[in-house]
């Protein structure tokens, strides 16, 4: 606890209001049971959940993989263009009442070609919303495909190519899908390709997988942000490094406990990360099946988690517009107005931002 606390309404009027960046997001995971029931029946497709309702109850997961299962299953429904612009135009609503100036987003290209689904259907349907995002709701949006870990090099490496003649529409690359057994240094090859297209480099490690696996995506995949990350506690070296390094790791509170990586959310690591001086964000992951978009994670945290005060708050969200592949000018800007927003609140951060994460 910190001299630093505000009502518990004040406060999430405060962290709303205050611009934030969503770092963490897979589009797909952003299929709300409605919206999939609705395509469903737009493309004549039956479903194995008879209603809305007996789909929400399957949200019940073991683990990583048995969410998996159910996430790709679901995907199914996505065919045409007017899906994915339908699924991401719905998502960027939501963020920017959420307060969210900028999102990065993950799609899994993977998942959609090998049913069939033309990569540039995927492509065409996503940029549509991206471009009505910017024009209509003014968010600062990247796009980030990720390779399917469960699958191998080779396609990762297809993939890539597929992806060329969207070069300029993406941001980066990412690596995601089943952790366990599936060690980042199998995609070397395929991430130092994308690196030479001159795209940003994130991966998922550390949130079922070894402290060895979060090592192994700097070192392999010369990952710039860690997705997820929580396991690095385990290893002091790798926190050190970390710290040193000012790598951002993109946190995701209420994946973790709907994926039992953590009991409960009280027993999260938000705050040890913090304390450990760690670049750590708050995302929401798969918000349509963890239980909520970016402001429901904030949200939970402020009230399992009360020890994070409005210095903690100040830091989550000041990480997350500092670890965001948005330009300097843009970066400056948000946290010049997050820092106002917190100084009107009571808590001045202190001097003009610079732009290291950890700064
Ligand atoms: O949390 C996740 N982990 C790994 N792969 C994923 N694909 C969607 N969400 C996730
Ligand atoms: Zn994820």
């Amino acid at each position: 606890m910190n001299e630093h606390h505000l009502r518990a309404d004040a406060l999430l009027d405060l962290l709303r209001r205050a611009p934030k960046a969503e770092l963490h997001l897979h589009i797909e995971g952003t299929l709300e049971p409605e919206m999939m029931f609705a395509l469903a029946a737009r493309h004549g497709i039956p479903l194995p959940w008879p209603d809305v309702d007996t789909l929400r109850r399957a949200y019940d997961f073991q683990d990583l993989q048995s969410f998996l299962d159910l996430y790709y299953a679901g995907a199914s429904v996505l065919l045409q263009a007017r899906d994915f612009e339908d699924l991401a135009w719905a998502y960027f609503q939501r963020a920017r009442a959420d307060g969210c100036v900028r999102c990065e987003i993950f799609f899994d290209p993977q998942t959609h070609t090998d049913r069939g689904v033309p990569l540039a259907s995927v492509m065409q349907g996503l940029n549509a919303a991206i471009a009505r995002a910017r024009r209509e709701l003014g968010l600062s949006v990247g796009l980030i495909p990720c390779f399917l870990r469960h699958l191998s090099e080779e396609a990762a490496l297809d993939t890539l190519e597929a992806l060329k003649p969207w070069r300029d529409d993406l941001l980066g690359v990412g690596l995601d899908s089943s952790e366990r057994d599936h060690p980042p240094e199998q995609f070397a090859m395929a991430f130092a390709a994308a690196g030479a297209l001159g795209l940003h480099r994130v991966a998922h490690a550390g949130e079922e997988g070894p402290p060895a696996y979060i090592w192994d995506a700097l070192r392999s995949l010369h990952a710039e942000r860690v997705d997820h990350g929580v396991r690095c506690l385990e290893d002091p070296a790798l926190v050190a490094h970390l710290r040193e390094a000012g790598t951002p790791l993109t946190v995701c509170p209420l994946s973790n406990v709907k994926l039992r990586v953590v009991p409960r959310l009280e027993d999260h690591a938000l705050p040890q990360l913090l304390a450990e001086g760690l670049c750590a964000t708050v995302n929401a992951d798969d918000p349509a099946y963890f239980g909520g978009y970016l402001m429901d994670n904030i949200e939970a945290c402020t009230r399992a988690l009360p020890q994070l005060g409005l210095r903690e708050w100040h830091r989550l969200l000041d990480n997350s517009l500092a670890a965001s592949f948005a330009p300097d000018i843009d970066r400056i800007a948000w946290r010049a107005r997050l820092a106002r927003d917190f100084a009107a609140a009571g808590f001045d951060p202190g001097a003009a931002p610079d732009l290291s994460p950890d700064a």
